[in-house]
């Protein structure tokens, strides 16, 4: 079993500090929602990210999504090879059942992440995503693989069959991707550090590149 970590990901509700500025004010009242209700999104709260901390980097749930929706139509998830976990930029982590369907509307996951941060689960009978608090030290222990990778571009340069090679002599590995836009990891990150590839790709791109060469190994 492969468990793919999105680690650090920029999915958070709006920070109060923002939740007043009419950037933030005019989307939510567009969506019929409190501000604090909705998801930061730098498409649409530009003006109001840039005087947050990191500001450049946060506000991307569609790099959630484009992963999510990569990794759990994969034939790996199918065959009940794989488990996904996203952990936020707030130590929070979401637990996804291999059988969610993701919607492919992006507005549509947007509206689910934010009843996911409401509630902590949705929907509330199936419980297809739950939300706790948590870092990613925490759920690195509670998964207790016996190999964990770092996807990182200084890492040590692996052609990605040779790393799907790698986890295939591992029973339970875990593999971190950043689901961040730009920079590096904030917090300390245990694990091998490998590169799939001599210059930074995209989350997504990395997420694929995991599973169809541990695929490979694998079915
Ligand atoms: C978009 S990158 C992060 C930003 C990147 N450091 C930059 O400044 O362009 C998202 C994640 O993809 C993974 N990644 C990116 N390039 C990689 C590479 N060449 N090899 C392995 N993983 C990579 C890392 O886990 C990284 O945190």
């Amino acid at each position: 079993m492969l468990h793919l970590v999105i680690a650090e990901a920029e999915l958070e509700p709006v920070p109060k500090d923002i939740a007043n500025h009419p950037a933030v004010v005019n989307h939510a009242r567009r969506r019929g929602k409190r501000p604090e209700e909705t998801i930061l999104d730098a498409t649409y709260h530009h003006a109001a990210i840039k005087k947050l901390p990191d500001g450049e980097r946060r506000g991307r749930p569609d790099i959630v999504h484009v992963c999510l929706l990569n990794a759990l139509e994969s034939i790996a998830n199918r065959e009940g090879l794989l488990r996904v976990y996203v952990h936020t930029r707030n130590d929070e982590v979401i637990y996804v059942k291999p059988e969610t369907r993701i919607p492919r509307n992006y507005n549509r996951f947007v509206g689910l992440m934010e009843s996911l941060f409401k509630n902590r689960a949705v929907p509330r009978d199936l419980k297809l995503l739950r939300l706790e608090e948590k870092s990613l030290g925490e759920l690195v222990d509670e998964i207790k693989p016996d190999g964990v990778f770092v996807m990182h571009e200084d890492g040590e340069l692996m052609k990605p069959p040779e790393f799907g090679r790698t986890l295939s002599r591992f029973q339970n590995p875990l593999v971190v991707v950043g689901g961040f836009p730009h920079g590096d990891f904030r917090g300390k990150i245990p694990g091998r550090k490998v590169s799939l590839y001599r210059e930074p790709l995209m989350a997504w791109t990395v997420v694929n590149e995991i599973i169809i060469n541990f695929e490979h190994w694998s079915l």
